[in-house]
């Protein structure tokens, strides 16, 4: 992915400024404080957002002229994932994707069966989606991006709405991914062995590094009260 003089306005609003990045690691976090930009940052990674100024490529497709082609090679994940959940069921939330994208009705059921195996979803097949936990509807909403087989997958604190167990849960499931993935989250135990992390404030780059230069230099930027 290549980040080149990306700044990003809402309105009158600049939230991204000056931002020029490659990442090419397996595993970048994205950490920073409340509105410092990390989510507007996410977005234009798959090109929910294209930048105001600069140019976002996926692999050298560019975000603004192959918006289509960039969202099939990056999955998103919301970080609420009712917003992601879309059918009545959790097999046919995780078919969605795969019947929309033309997918042959056999293949679609063999994805989906091995999709709900991986991530451990079989016994609620045929659940209604809305009644899973959070922890389970968060693997939900993993699992029906990750069953689109995407190059990258870009999170979007992934982790906040979890408790202690499903934490752990989701933590080991990013870490095992083979994919490419950038992770926005103020979870600093689920970055803490990323190969790279990135701070932003203010909507730039402060630091940029190995997980514990970056995510010490945060700390040390808010000392106690
Ligand atoms: N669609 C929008 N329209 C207008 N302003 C927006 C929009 N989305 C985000 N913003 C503003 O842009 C700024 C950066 O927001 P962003 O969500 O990228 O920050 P963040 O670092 O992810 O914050 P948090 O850690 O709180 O999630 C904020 O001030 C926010 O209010």
């Amino acid at each position: 992915m290549e980040v080149t003089g990306v700044s990003h306005r809402f309105g009158d609003r600049r939230v991204l400024n000056g931002v020029d990045l490659t990442l090419e690691e397996h595993r970048v976090a994205v950490i920073g404080s409340n509105g410092s930009g990390k989510s507007t940052f996410a977005r234009l990674l798959n090109g929910l957002l294209v930048p105001t100024e600069g140019r976002v490529e996926v692999d050298g497709l560019d975000t603004r002229e192959q918006g289509k082609a960039v969202r099939r090679r990056v999955g998103f994940v919301f970080q609420d994932p009712d917003v992601q959940i879309i059918m009545p069921t959790v097999a046919e939330d995780v078919a969605f994707g795969l019947k929309h994208r033309g997918v042959a009705r056999d293949e679609v059921a063999e994805r989906v069966t091995a999709t709900l195996a991986a991530y451990g979803l079989e016994e609620f097949r045929d659940h209604p989606a809305h009644l899973l936990s959070g922890g389970q509807k968060q693997l939900l909403a993993i699992a029906a991006v990750l069953v689109l087989e995407p190059a990258h997958v870009v999170f979007d604190e992934p982790t906040t709405l979890l408790d202690l167990r499903n934490r752990r849960l989701v933590t080991r499931l990013i870490q095992d991914l083979p994919q490419r993935v950038v992770v926005v989250s103020h979870d600093l135990e689920l970055v803490a062995d990323f190969d790279r992390v990135i701070l932003f404030e203010g909507g730039r780059v402060v630091a940029d590094g190995p997980a514990a230069e970056t995510i010490a230099t945060y700390v040390a930027m808010h000392p106690p009260l």
